[in-house]
């Protein structure tokens, strides 16, 4: 099933309620770069960037940046795509937080990831707005898994349910869960 942003970005107080659930969690945490994934990370990524006090670094895909990029192919559910991201952009040793919509199967994060690491900077979270629930398996989700293994989390990995969250806070909200991962 398609999992649709567009819902709640009508719905200002949702839409503000998440905002201010990442800018919660992501404030005090020295991130200095917020790496936003075309095109949904482009409407989550900037107003947490401006609360936190963090530039916004856009990862578009191929062919959509006027300067000099660094690329990174990733496979997805049907095919391969791109993202590539300004040389210069992210200076070695920068705390970045990548944010997206949506995380499937994790193979866009992970390419996000790769992308930032290879400028020297250090990935300190991800940050999306919904995680598929078909893909979870045996209770943790496939995503999941991938992404821990690749950025080599060591220690437990902490995955909060803004769904739940949401609800516990103001009753029910359709389809919007969040999930990071903790250092
Ligand atoms: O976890 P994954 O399996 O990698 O999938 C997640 C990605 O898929 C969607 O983007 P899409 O590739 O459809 O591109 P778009 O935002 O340009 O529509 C979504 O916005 C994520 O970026
Ligand atoms: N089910 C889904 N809905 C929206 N975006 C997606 N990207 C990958 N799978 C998706």
């Amino acid at each position: 099933m398609f999992q649709d942003i567009t819902t709640l970005l009508l719905d200002p107080k949702a839409f503000k309620d998440t905002i201010d659930l990442f800018i919660e969690r992501f404030k005090g945490k020295n991130i200095s770069v917020v790496a936003g994934i075309e095109a949904r990370g482009f409407i989550f990524g900037p107003p947490i960037a401006l609360a936190i006090g963090a530039k916004f670094v856009p990862l578009r895909k191929p062919r959509k940046l006027p300067g000099e990029v660094i690329s990174e192919k990733y496979v997805l559910e049907y095919g391969t795509d791109c993202l590539e991201m300004h040389v210069g952009a992210v200076e070695p040793d920068e705390r970045a937080l990548v944010v997206d919509d949506l995380i499937a199967t994790g193979g866009t994060l992970c390419a996000a990831m790769n992308l930032l690491e290879r400028a020297g900077a250090e990935v300190v979270e991800c940050a999306c707005v919904i995680e598929l629930p078909d893909l979870k398996l045996l209770g943790l989700s496939i995503s999941r898994c991938m992404i821990w293994l690749f950025i080599e989390v060591i220690g437990p990995i902490l995955y909060l349910s803004h769904y739940q969250w949401y609800q516990s806070q103001h009753g029910p909200m359709e389809g919007t869960v969040a999930v990071w991962l903790e250092e």
